[in-house]
């Protein structure tokens, strides 16, 4: 393995001295600037494998070192040193792209700890990892090839790249967790656990113990010794999931462990350091719970460093295809029975439907949809999609159903169970509306419109469109619509 060799930044030669002789003793070599000018030289010239650097320079600022990185050179992770408490610029440098921080006076153990998960990105242990660039690797796990997926992946493969808390945010079922679990799969943490908690799981009386252990005897109950969450993580990464639903003592508590990377267990008299990263998500505004005064602002601000749109299925219609092929492809494995198909008109409605539930919802649709299907392939009323309503604009926190056609009904005239039936399906002038004499190509689509509005029921659609039932009926051979 060659020589791992790390530049040190700092304009104080005590500092500096004590950081080599530190690295040294770890088998590695330094080198040592004293200023901006010099790191520049330094790291043009020799290309260290980690740069480690003060935030306070004379000539300018760690932050100008990351930046220059970034840009420069992204494969060298930097990380910096910050004044005790000075957690802005902590979170500025994380922002700027270092790979983590360590605040003075420099605690020896938690440096060489930082030092060695850092050194993994571009050490010997790099050959052991998947050989693949990081969004090939995020490829296989997370399906995708929409533009908001490919952006998705490379994002996940630069922050895998770092010790940044994220917080990833999206609609319920759109994939947080699988990208949390993706982004410590590619990180150097990946042969350490991947804890994922639901925080809203569990009861508020046994939190702390759950996230920071107990000893015996602390409560009643507590027979033996148990690790939490945090030591359990140690040296991997803890996913909070649904982390607004934190109550707020427990908020207090979280803060102080994130910020001191030590926990005391319930009963425990001394702290117990842990290296964890940490990343959280919730379908929830996080904003909107700060502005409501039930989730601290200072907690929001720590776990929000970077932050992570994971974009809703109706986002990325692209992908419907290949993730239902996907799941049908595993639903048949399991279920050990023949290739499961998609009739036309089912493939169609799915690709119209707005899948407020996302992922997860698709999933369980083919679930259900493959038990009730005959001849293996599913019809479009097996997939038992609701009522899909007139056009909405989705909005971010309700999510509303979308069609591409649009031909839209007034509310009162797509509900099915209307008593009088409409002599037309549309009231506004400038869009398309059924007479007898609407073209073919027109009528067809309101005709396939009309049934898809009511999941192929044909007396609702026919009741929709003010026809009687056989002259849908007629129609609907007419047109080669009659698969079902
Ligand atoms: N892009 C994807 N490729 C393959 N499977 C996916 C993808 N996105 C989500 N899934 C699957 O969909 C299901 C839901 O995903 P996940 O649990 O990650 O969503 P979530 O956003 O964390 O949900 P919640 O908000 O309810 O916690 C999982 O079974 C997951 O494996």
């Amino acid at each position: 393995m060659t020589e791992q060799r790390v530049l040190i930044i700092d304009d104080e030669p005590d500092i500096r001295e004590l950081l080599e002789i530190t690295l040294l003793r770890m088998g590695l070599d330094t080198l040592t600037a004293g200023n901006v000018e010099e790191a520049l030289t330094q790291i043009k010239a020799h290309e260290p494998n980690l740069c480690l650097t003060d935030m306070r320079l004379p000539d300018g600022s760690g932050i100008d070192i990351v930046r220059f990185l970034q840009k420069e050179y992204p494969q060298i992770p930097v990380a910096v040193i910050t004044a005790y408490g000075s957690m802005d610029a902590a979170v500025e440098a994380l922002k700027a792209g270092a790979y983590d921080f360590v605040s003075k006076p420099v605690d020896l153990p938690k440096l060489r700890d930082l030092i060695q998960t850092a050194l993994k990105l571009t050490s010997g242990e790099k050959s052991q990892r998947p050989k693949a660039t990081d969004s090939t690797l995020a490829q296989g796990r997370i399906l995708g090839s929409s533009p908001a997926m490919q952006t998705l992946k490379s994002t996940i493969g630069k922050l895998a790249r770092s010790q940044a808390p994220v917080y990833i945010h999206g609609e319920s079922g759109s994939g947080k967790e699988l990208v949390a679990h993706e982004i410590h799969l590619q990180s150097p943490r990946q042969k350490a656990p991947f804890i994922p908690v639901n925080c809203g799981a569990i009861p508020e009386n046994l939190m702390e113990s759950e996230f920071f252990g107990h000893k015996k005897g602390s409560f009643t109950g507590a027979v033996t010794d148990k690790q939490g969450l945090f030591q359990a993580a140690h040296k991997g990464t803890l996913f909070l999931d649904e982390v607004a639903d934190l109550p707020l003592t427990m908020q207090v508590k979280l803060l102080r462990a994130i910020q001191e990377r030590a926990i005391k267990p319930v009963g425990g008299l001394e702290e117990i350091p842990v290296d964890v990263r940490i990343l959280s998500a919730t379908h929830k505004s996080l904003e909107h719970e700060v502005a409501a005064g039930n989730f601290r602002q200072d907690l929001y601000y720590r776990l929000n460093v970077i932050k992570l749109k994971v974009p809703p299925l109706r986002e990325r219609q692209d992908d419907i295809e290949l993730l239902a092929e996907f799941f049908l492809k595993k639903i048949a494995e399991r279920w050990q029975m023949p290739a499961i198909k998609l009739s036309l008109q089912a493939r169609h409605m799915l690709l119209s439907y707005s899948f407020p539930g996302n992922v997860r919802e698709l999933e369980n649709i083919l679930e259900r949809a493959s038990t009730l299907c005959e001849d293996n392939t599913i019809q479009a009323e097996d997939l038992q999609l609701p009522q899909m309503h007139s056009t909405q604009q989705p909005s971010s926190v309700q999510p509303q159903l979308v069609r591409p056609v649009q031909l839209s009904a007034p509310p009162e005239l797509i509900n099915p169970y209307s008593s009088q039936p409409p002599h037309h399906i549309n009231t506004n002038s400038t869009e398309p509306s059924w007479t007898p004499h609407t073209d073919e190509v027109a009528e067809r689509n309101m005709i396939i419109e009309a049934l898809e509005q009511t999941r192929w029921n044909r007396t609702k659609a026919a009741e929709l469109l003010g026809m009687s039932f056989r002259q849908l009926r007629y129609r609907i051979q007419k047109y080669e619509l009659d698969t079902h």
